[in-house]
């Protein structure tokens, strides 16, 4: 049976995702989770592995190993009842251009075999969260490419997702509708559904996301409300690093670092290293460098506080625009 189990708290939950395209790892032992009402953004340069980690979480693509549960419930590629439970906005538009804007977002409702009178109200409410009402009796193919992704989002909206996965919905769109998609997705948010949603502009993750994962070459290498990724570049903050190798020789030499204030092995398998640090983008190379040295393999870097682009920049030495 396919029953609830796992993190009750969490919507989405992605366990050590894997996935291989021949000898190219795509995305390397991500985990994840995301709670009810919360807005979770994957920032990530182009490549990095945000669309593959995404369709793994939809199940659309198969991961190589790792699992992933919504509501408790297993998601595979196969159908079930997970996938009800998730809207997924993919970054192509896939709209009828014949069909009116109403027409479209009645013909997705139809597939969750929504009754007529339910469909009817959810079409108007959707309508209204994509700020579409005034353009619903027309055609698909007289509106704007920003309204035609508006409408892209109302389609994976019509069934009432508990989980709405958006990938990268503003690229390419115009700044009204961009701003239209953004106050969108904070309503989304506020009404209590979990968001997932990938981009590699900073300043829409700062501005939208509770959290943000940054991932880069398939590796999520951190992860905290954008205020707490900040603090990776200020000046005292509390670093834990989970990691594989002798950790409790690691954190001994990390103590004897200058600016680090404290260091301790922990975590449920020892398998963190906490430290507090003053200024911890400046010490971030050297905690790497001596990880090397050691032949200990960091998995992620956490932080609990100026901007999520020297974040980036610090934790991968590569800028997220190229
Ligand atoms: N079907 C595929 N076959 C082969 N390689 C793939 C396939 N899909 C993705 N990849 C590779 O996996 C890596 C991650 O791609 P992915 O599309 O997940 O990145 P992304 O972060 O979403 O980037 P973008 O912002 O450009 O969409 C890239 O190197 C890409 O070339």
């Amino acid at each position: 049976m396919n029953a609830p189990v796992g993190n009750p708290d969490a919507v989405l939950d992605c366990a050590h995702l894997v996935r291989r395209f021949g000898e190219r790892t795509a995305v390397d032992d991500v985990s994840l989770r995301i709670a009810p009402g919360e807005t979770y953004g994957l920032l990530g340069p182009n490549g990095a592995g945000k669309t593959t980690t995404i369709r793994m979480a939809c199940g659309l693509l198969r991961p190589d190993a790792g699992t992933v549960r919504v509501a408790g419930l297993a998601v595979t590629t196969a159908a079930g009842p997970a996938k009800k439970l998730i809207g997924f906005v993919p970054q192509d538009v896939a709209l009828y251009p014949d069909l009116s804007v109403r027409e479209n977002l009645r013909f997705f409702g139809r597939l969750y075999r929504l009754s007529r009178r339910a469909l009817e109200r959810r079409v108007d409410e959707v309508l209204d969260l994509i700020e579409l009402r005034d353009r619903a009796g027309d055609r698909v193919d007289s509106l704007s490419g920003g309204m035609r992704r508006r409408l892209n989002i109302g389609a994976g909206l019509v069934h009432s997702p508990t989980l709405l996965v958006l990938d990268e919905p503003t690229v390419g769109v115009d700044p009204q509708s961009r701003h239209a998609i953004l106050e969108s997705v904070t309503r989304f948010g506020e009404e209590g559904m979990a968001v997932l949603y990938t981009t590699h502009y900073m300043e829409e993750a700062e501005r939208l996301c509770d959290r943000v994962g940054i991932i880069d070459r398939g590796r999520l290498v951190a992860e905290g409300s954008p205020r707490a990724l900040v603090a990776l570049v200020a000046e005292r903050d509390r670093v834990r690093l989970s990691a594989a190798g002798n950790l409790a020789a690691y954190a001994a030499a990390c103590g004897r670092l200058g600016r680090v204030e404290g260091a301790a092995r922990t975590g449920d398998h020892g398998e963190v290293v906490e430290l507090v640090v003053k200024d911890a983008r400046s010490l971030l190379p050297d905690l790497l460098d001596l990880a090397h040295a050691q032949h200990v393999d960091i998995r992620s870097v956490e932080i609990d506080e100026p901007d999520l682009e020297a974040v980036f920049l610090h934790l991968t030495g590569t800028a997220l625009r190229e």
